[in-house]
């Protein structure tokens, strides 16, 4: 929990954010067109804003699983150490399934789920970032599918959050410290 004051600054508004969600699942529809049905598994808990609207806009047959995994507990910095906290309830084997994070940043989480759910053997797998941050990744991975790429800034909003807290605003903002201000 952090103890220093600060304000949000939006940085992209929820009518952005809804329009860049309709282009996004008319690529996600053609490229999944001749799938049986879609395994959409959201990595919680940042993305349960974002798969709540993504598969609401998407007209294909889909199943949605969730798997929950963490590196940052309640700090600014990740721990580099993903634990996975929930896996899937389905099996994947053989199945396309489209992962959706909330944010890819040093890469750690997303890199360490992906290569987790590939050992289950699945026919397609790709993955989704609402908000990609490429200034800070510290491994190499790219999503398949990108809503936003934004300045290294410390963002909350959409699902994300800042030590548990600012996850249910509806666009997504950008932490100033005011401590930081001049006087
Ligand atoms: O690319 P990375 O540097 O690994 O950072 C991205 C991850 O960090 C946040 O999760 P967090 O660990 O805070 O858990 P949460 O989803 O429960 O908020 C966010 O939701 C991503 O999953
Ligand atoms: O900018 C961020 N905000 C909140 N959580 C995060 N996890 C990685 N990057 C961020």
């Amino acid at each position: 929990m952090s103890h220093r004051p600060y304000v949000i600054d939006q940085m992209i508004s929820a009518k952005s954010i809804a329009a860049r969600i309709e282009e996004l699942s008319t690529e996600i529809e053609k490229d999944f067109r001749d799938t049986d049905k879609l395994v959409v598994v959201g990595l919680l808990r940042g993305s349960f804003v974002f798969i709540a609207d993504l598969v609401r806009e998407l007209d294909l047959p889909v199943e949605v699983d969730f798997i929950e995994a963490s590196s940052y507990g309640d700090a600014m910095e990740s721990s580099r150490e993903v634990r996975i906290f929930k896996d899937l309830r389905g099996r994947i084997e053989g199945r396309d399934v489209l992962v959706v994070e909330d944010i890819i940043d040093t890469g750690h989480t997303l890199h360490h789920v992906m290569a987790y759910l590939e050992a289950k053997g699945p026919a397609r797998l790709k993955s989704i970032a609402l908000l990609d941050k490429p200034a800070r990744r510290e491994v190499d991975y790219k999503p398949d599918y990108i809503g936003f790429e934004i300045p290294d800034e410390f963002v909350v909003g959409y699902g994300i959050d800042f030590a548990q807290r600012n996850r249910n605003l509806p666009y997504i903002g950008k932490v100033r410290f005011t401590d930081d201000d001049p006087a």
